[in-house]
């Protein structure tokens, strides 16, 4: 059952559309990455989905309900927030300012010691925010998204100027959250390395989504090309004739061949009719080919700085 549901959402800013006709479903322990350009009404979606908007149409439910509605105080014990830029009272240690958030939650202050414990932050704890690197601000930044144990996590942009190890500490801690069962949305523009740590993609464009689903699905659905690269001494002599069609280059040690990811069935029965293979990769789109595809179709590489 989904504890995040949004159907045929419309927003309006003014004049404006800013979502047109949005419909998404989160499941509990799935995450969900929220993905478009700027302006493409990610952020909206959030502001919605926290209750913090209400939608001009359609309909948005968090847990059954109404996520701006009477008893909205209520369920936002269940929700944790990252925003993009998180800021904090500078003058504040990290433990001063866990402690007021976790008050603010309605949650013990002894929860937030924890979490700066669990998140590699309680020998800086007594340390002023304002000495506490970029990497230290987004720890802290989850630490508080994650007071009350939220059932329901928003983070917008989390992993903004954190080097690649921070990342991947990051990211480990959303997998442990997500088999808690949590139900976590995750907007990004870093595409590069996050796609182990989603369950699915919703991909947004001028506010209407453009593509939504498991990434094996959108990668079939896509038919780009899968790239299958084999070494070893003259391939090419012993490959059989009706392979040749998906041949891209053939030299002395090396045999690439491709076909669409729809039909890719066939790469392994080149593997199995080649007896001298010393090594192969398999190459599959990746998640910044599959935006880039979805976003901008088949058009040059150079169309994905165009922000519409
Ligand atoms: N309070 C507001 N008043 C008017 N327009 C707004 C407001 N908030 C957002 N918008 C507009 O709504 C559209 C969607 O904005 P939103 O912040 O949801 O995009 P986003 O996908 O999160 O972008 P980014 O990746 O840059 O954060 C944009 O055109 C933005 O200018």
């Amino acid at each position: 059952m989904s504890i995040i549901r949004l159907r045929q959402v419309v927003k309006h800013f003014a004049e404006r559309e800013v979502l047109n006709n949005i419909s998404l479903e989160v499941k509990p322990g799935e995450v969900l990455g929220l993905l478009g350009h700027n302006g493409a009404g990610k952020t909206t979606t959030i502001k919605l989905i926290l209750g913090l908007l209400r939608p001009d149409g359609g309909e948005v439910r968090v847990m059954d309900q109404d996520p701006a509605g009477r008893d909205f105080r209520e369920l936002r014990r269940h929700l944790g927030f990252l925003q993009e830029n998180v800021s904090f009272y500078d003058q504040l240690s990290g433990a001063e300012v866990i402690t007021y958030l976790a008050k603010l939650k309605g949650v013990f202050p002894a929860q937030g010691m924890a979490l700066l414990e669990r998140l590699g932050l309680a020998e800086a704890s007594g340390r002023r925010v304002k000495t506490y690197s970029k990497g230290m601000r987004q720890r802290l930044g989850l630490a508080q998204a994650l007071l009350g144990q939220p059932k329901v996590l928003l983070l917008d942009e989390p992993t903004v100027g954190l080097d690649p190890v921070a990342t991947h500490h990051f990211y480990q801690q959303i997998d442990e959250l997500r088999r808690q069962g949590c139900a976590i949305v995750l907007c990004s523009h870093v595409l590069a390395g996050v796609e182990p740590y989603l369950d699915r993609v919703a991909v947004m464009g001028q506010g209407k989504l453009l593509a939504v689903g498991h990434l094996d699905a959108l990668r079939a659905e896509s038919r780009l090309p899968v790239t299958l690269t084999l070494q070893g001494r003259e391939l090419h002599r012993s490959l059989p004739e009706r392979f040749w069609p998906l041949v891209t280059e053939a030299s002395e040690q090396q045999l690439v061949l491709q076909t669409d990811v729809a039909g890719q069935r066939v790469l392994a029965e080149v593997i199995c009719s080649l007896p001298d293979i010393e090594q192969f990769q398999w190459q599959q789109p990746n998640l910044p080919e599959l935006y880039q595809h979805i976003c901008y179709g088949a058009a040059d590489a150079n169309t994905a700085d165009y922000c519409p």
